[in-house]
């Protein structure tokens, strides 16, 4: 039986296909050759105090339905940037998520902080277009990809000067995606096959990310307890969306998410 991960990928290719009959390959390398040269986001996420927190800019999902308009991604990018994001997620899948790469334009217009295209790779094509609107970080969902097609779509964004954040569910997953050599694991609460949220996947093997490879809690933040978990089973980045963009003080909320982090760091408090 089809899972939800294989109906969003199957809506992602068709659209794929669709903006690449109107944008012709060369109209794309026109499109790379342009773009001001990646960032590397690295240097903030491992120096960040407390917790690199990735801000993600997330209109709807597939679990939640609509969560929040976000007329100016723009904007919403600011205050996030000026509450200490050390990156900023944007979601650009259009079918469930109402992304778009109108929007990762726009994010990259209004902020000088490292940007992750969040959507659902597949195709070498995709990492080219991220890089082309501006996109620093791409995500590669270990899921979704098979080993070889993983490290091309990986060695694709190294050689464009990417980073990319490669995301498992499990301890197989994990397995495959260490063989990549990757500088940023996330480890994702979220099923994407049945959507359900458990912390628990993400405490249980963050532990098991190497020493020199960043771990990046995704999904399932609610507030700065539930940061104070990821940092303590050894987050060294959260990746936040649905509590930033229901929340009417993202800068605040980003600032808040820090200060719980570097409180479990300086011990201060308990679990
Ligand atoms: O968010 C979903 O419902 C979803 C469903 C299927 C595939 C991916 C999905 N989300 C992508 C993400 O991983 C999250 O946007 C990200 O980790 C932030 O999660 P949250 O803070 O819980 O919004």
């Amino acid at each position: 039986m089809p899972t939800v991960l294989d109906g969003i990928i199957e809506g992602v290719r068709e659209d794929l296909e669709r903006r690449r009959a109107v944008t012709s390959g060369a109209e794309l390398e026109a499109r790379l050759a342009s773009v001001a040269p990646a960032l590397d986001p690295m240097p903030g996420i491992r120096s960040a105090p407390g917790v690199a927190v990735i801000a993600e800019v997330k209109r709807a999902s597939p679990s939640k339905g609509a969560l929040a308009d976000i007329p100016e991604p723009g904007r919403l990018a600011r205050a996030y940037a000026a509450g200490g994001a050390s990156a900023i997620s944007v979601l650009t899948e259009q079918r469930r998520f109402n992304g778009s790469l109108a929007d990762l334009d726009e994010v990259r217009a209004a902020v000088p902080t490292p940007l992750l295209r969040k959507d659902f790779m597949v195709e070498a094509y995709q990492v080219t277009e991220a890089r082309a609107h501006g996109a620093d970080l791409i995500l590669l969902i270990v899921a979704a990809l098979d080993d070889a097609l993983m490290r091309d779509l990986h060695d694709q964004a190294r050689e464009l000067g990417m980073t990319a954040l490669v995301e498992v569910h499990d301890a197989a997953e994990l397995e495959r995606a260490l063989a990549l050599d990757p500088v940023l694991v996330g480890v994702n609460a979220r099923n994407l096959k049945t959507l359900e949220v458990d912390p628990r996947t993400v405490t249980d093997l963050l532990p098991r990310v190497p020493e020199g490879v960043v771990g990046v809690a995704e999904s399932g933040v609610t507030g700065p307890h539930d940061v104070a978990t990821y940092v303590r089973a050894g987050a060294g980045a959260v990746l936040v969306g649905e509590a930033l963009v229901r929340d009417g003080a993202p800068e605040r909320t980003v600032q808040a998410f820090i200060e719980a982090a570097a409180a479990v760091r300086s011990g201060a408090t308990q679990e």
